[in-house]
């Protein structure tokens, strides 16, 4: 996508009232372009007995009646559909962010992209509102403005009136490249800033229950003042640009006074002349005092527009709008070596197991050894290598994301609730034929025990991130949540470990009983899975055990090593 696609969208939708406002800005410059022919003619009534002062007074409240009504209408039309413009730009970017490959966050964090959306998008809206309507002033006031004086006094003149202008123009374009080099560097600072803050305010209780507060204030320190010393440089040159644009106008009027004074005073121009080519050049010049902040604001909407841009061209997921979904089939692994962009080891080397249809699967291993990438990698969140995993004869790698996605459930370690009822955060959007009842999948998860009231009251809705839920109700949502999605694979990521036990064991019962599915679970509390019918033992991204529990007790490997380094921390808390 290049800009000009990204504009034709808002200009597609809005661009008419857009053009409206514009062509009202327009029609008030060119009446402004009156005012001092009106005014110098005014004054020289004042030699001939006041002879129609009266019909210009008359002219002058037509004309600024006319053009106050105009300025409504050309704000309202032209800043308004500004805010559309905004509008549909953070739809467009929020849209993006959805589509944009999970690793671009796990690489760069969500802060860029909500900086893009709030800082960038509204300096894009400055400049295309307050920056268009500087432009036309300039064009009219200043151009049109120049050429009418032209013709007024002789082009000699005219240039020697205007000498300071030219000069300060071009210098105010040198600092003006400079500017947006400084801004772009300045936004990157404001993204790694709240991209801080986010982590901040995320990790308050635990900043709170380590008494860190003052570690992560340097912290914050560090990089506040970063930005504030970016944003310092871009201070500087703004600090520059705008007495220079101010400094202009007076010397022009000055030069003026003194060489229309002179032709004055020999009476070659009458004093109404005097007056007009004055006021002509106090409009000329007028707009040119913010055209150093017309720069600044081009700019920052450069700088903004540039940063939008590279986001835009990220490369995305392919999502269709399929409710496709594939059968139960095995899972067969294949020799599937895979290593992170950013990491230079194997994440999962070598990894070759069947998983029967019907049937429930634990993972287990040390930390880091893999389980979770697998999951990633089973729903797309992470590119899975060709001919690695197979459903049935399908191979992983040719199944579309949103075919895969629509084929598996998955419930994360993190809990994702939404500030909305229960039930709305189990049934989660769409809605396919295969979905539970809400009902049942809170049924499964257990949520009748001590969430029944507030799940049945349609009109409760939960803290933001279930703020007001303990981490056990959390897990068992979310649980409803891939429990309603009713999809042929389930994928529960370490999701038991905030459940006591008796909840853990009704739920797994429920599990075990489950024929239709294929049921993957991960868990580093081994009882999770002691009944699985098949175990896989991780460690450093391999497969290094598999069987049931029995067997793998009786293999005397890794998983009983971990089983009795956990049943002895079991009889150590009973004791
Ligand atoms: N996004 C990532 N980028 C780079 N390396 C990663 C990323 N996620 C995980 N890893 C690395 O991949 C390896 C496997 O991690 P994974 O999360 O799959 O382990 P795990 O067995 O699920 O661990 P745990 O039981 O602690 O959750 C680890 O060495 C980890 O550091």
């Amino acid at each position: 996508m290049k800009p000009i696609d990204l504009f034709m969208q808002f200009f597609r939708r809005e661009g008419w009232i857009y053009a409206i406002g514009l062509t009202m800005l327009m029609a008030i410059d060119v009446a402004f372009l009156f005012v001092p022919q009106f005014i110098g003619n005014a004054i020289d009534t004042l030699s001939n007995n006041k002879e129609g002062l009266v019909t210009y007074i008359y002219y002058f409240i037509l004309l600024f009646i006319i053009i106050t009504i105009l300025k409504v209408i050309s704000r309202r039309t032209l800043l308004g559909s500004i805010r559309r413009m905004e509008y549909l730009f953070r739809e467009i970017l929020c849209s993006k962010a959805l589509q944009v490959k999970t690793t671009y966050y796990e690489a760069n964090g969500p802060g860029k992209v909500m900086a893009l959306m709030t800082n960038d998008v509204t300096s894009l809206r400055v400049a295309l509102g307050l920056g268009v309507m500087i432009v036309v002033d300039i064009i009219f006031y200043s151009v049109v403005g120049s050429i009418i004086l032209i013709q007024k006094i002789n082009t000699v003149l005219a240039f020697k009136i205007m000498t300071p202008v030219f000069l300060i123009i071009v210098t105010i374009f040198v600092l003006g490249r400079k500017l947006r080099i400084k801004q772009r560097s300045a936004q990157a600072t404001y993204s790694d800033l709240t991209e801080f803050g986010q982590e901040l305010f995320q990790g308050m209780d635990v900043i709170r229950a380590f008494n860190r507060e003052s570690i992560i204030s340097n912290s914050f320190e560090k990089i506040n003042k970063l930005n504030y010393k970016k944003n310092m440089d871009v201070a500087l040159l703004d600090a520059i640009l705008t007495p220079l644009t101010r400094i202009a106008p007076f010397i022009c009027i000055s030069i003026s006074i003194f060489i229309c004074g002179h032709l004055a005073v020999e009476g070659k121009m009458t004093i109404g002349e005097f007056v007009t080519i004055n006021s002509f050049i106090m409009l000329i010049v007028g707009p040119l005092i913010g055209f150093g902040g017309l720069i600044s604001i081009v700019q920052k909407g450069l700088a903004s527009l540039d940063r939008i841009m590279d986001f835009l061209h990220l490369p995305t997921e392919t999502i269709d709008d399929t409710d496709e979904v594939l059968p139960l089939e095995d899972i067969h692994i294949r020799y599937l070596d895979f290593n992170y962009e950013n990491s230079k080891g194997h994440a999962l080397s070598q990894v070759t197991t069947t998983i029967p249809k019907g049937s429930f699967i634990g993972l287990v291993g040390k930390p880091g050894s893999g389980k979770s990438t697998l999951f990633k990698l089973l729903i797309g969140l992470q590119e899975c290598p060709e001919q690695s995993i197979y459903f049935g004869n399908q191979d992983l790698a040719a199944v579309s994301l949103s075919k895969l996605r629509n084929s598996i459930a998955y419930v994360p370690t993190q809990s994702y609730l939404l500030s909305t009822t229960i039930a709305d955060n189990i049934k989660f959007g769409k809605n396919l034929p295969m979905h539970e009842t809400v009902e049942v999948a809170a049924q499964k998860a257990d949520l009748y025990r001590d969430l029944g009231d507030l799940l049945n009251d349609d009109l409760h809705e939960l803290a933001e991130e279930g703020h007001d839920l303990s981490g056990g109700q959390k897990q068992r949502i979310n649980m409803a949540r891939g429990f309603y999605k009713n999809a042929p694979y389930l994928l529960l990521d370490d999701c038991f470990s905030a459940l006591d036990a008796v909840t853990v064991t009704t739920i797994l019962n429920t599990l075990h009983n489950v024929k239709e599915q294929t049921i993957l679970c991960i868990s580093q509390r081994l009882e999770v899975v002691e009944k699985a019918d098949k175990i896989l033992v991780f460690d450093e991204g391999r497969i290094v055990e598999e069987g049931t529990h029995k067997e793998l007790l009786a293999n005397n490997g890794l998983y009983r090593t971990l089983y009795e380094a956990q049943k002895g921390e079991a009889h150590y808390e009973e004791a």
